[in-house]
């Protein structure tokens, strides 16, 4: 099968996006894992699909493969991208675009500066809703790793994250606890494992090790989580600038019941045709 795809990034976390709509899509897992291997196909952190809609109300479905060949609900940067390539593409002819996803619906809007802000939806708290083994919800868990026992944050932007706060994300022990905490059994869906510096109130540095795709250079869903967490600890405002290794996030949430809006940049990098195997 010969797949016609676009790649595109938002701050370095990278995606193959794919218009499900003009072709006939029909993906394995094996093969979205063959598509994202940097070696053996394109390469990349996500694949994204562009879909009809199936319910009223919305402009497309909006689909999300990890690197494993996993589908998830949620992709903060990819979400950005997706808005880009629908606009470029000419699927539609309004910056303002909504996508229902597996995890409910989204607004997405092209900024007059190319920026896209995106409308991420009510983080959960619940541990239910993460979902996260707990008795009861709170602000800060105990969560043992081997010898060790971590204090973080859980919670959904329609997937799960863990938010733990260190004192300088450069010397954190990311590619050792990342991979425990993503796997962790207290985490029965797996969780994106976000290691969170504060500087101040309304800034944050952030490294987030991804459920299915690992570290990333940036991780949309995951600065949001670190911005609500950290809100919810008391520690920072309505307003963050979140710094990541591929680059900065505005993330705004006033807290309760009102959505998490997240601003940044989404880059098309090349077009391409690939011969699917299988
Ligand atoms: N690894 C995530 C999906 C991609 C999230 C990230 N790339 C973003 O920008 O939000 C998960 O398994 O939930």
């Amino acid at each position: 099968m010969s797949l016609r795809f676009t790649k595109m990034h938002g701050l370095g976390n990278d995606f193959v996006v794919i218009d499900a709509i003009n072709q006939k899509i029909d993906l394995a897992r094996e093969q979205i894992r063959q598509l994202a291997d940097r070696r053996f196909g394109i390469g990349c952190d996500q694949l994204l699909l562009v879909e009809p809609p199936r319910e009223a109300g919305v402009d497309f479905t909006y689909r999300i493969f990890n690197a494993d060949g996993g589908e998830v609900a949620q992709c903060g940067n990819g979400a950005r991208c997706f808005a880009r390539f629908v606009r470029d593409k000419g699927l539609i002819d309004r910056d303002t675009i909504a996508v229902a996803t597996a995890a409910g619906r989204m607004t997405l809007r092209i900024e007059p500066d190319g920026q896209v802000t995106v409308n991420m939806g009510v983080p959960h708290f619940a541990p239910a809703d993460v979902p996260f083994e707990a008795d009861a919800p709170a602000e800060r868990y105990a969560l043992q790793v081997g010898d060790e026992t971590l204090g973080m944050g859980a919670v959904s932007l329609g997937n799960p994250h863990a938010v733990l706060e260190v004192d300088n994300i450069d010397t954190a022990p990311v590619e050792r606890l990342g991979p425990l905490i993503e796997a962790h059994p207290r985490f029965p869906r797996r969780v994106n494992a976000g290691f969170m510096q504060i500087l101040d109130a309304g800034h944050i540095r952030l490294r987030v090790y991804e459920r299915g795709a690992g570290e990333t250079l940036a991780c949309g869903s995951g600065a949001c989580a670190a911005v609500v967490v950290g809100r919810q600890q008391g520690r920072l405002g309505d307003k963050v600038e979140v710094t990541l290794p591929g680059g900065t996030l505005q993330i705004q949430w006033q807290g309760g019941d009102s959505p998490v809006l997240m601003t940044g940049p989404a880059t098309t990098v090349f077009e391409g045709n690939i011969q699917v195997q299988g």
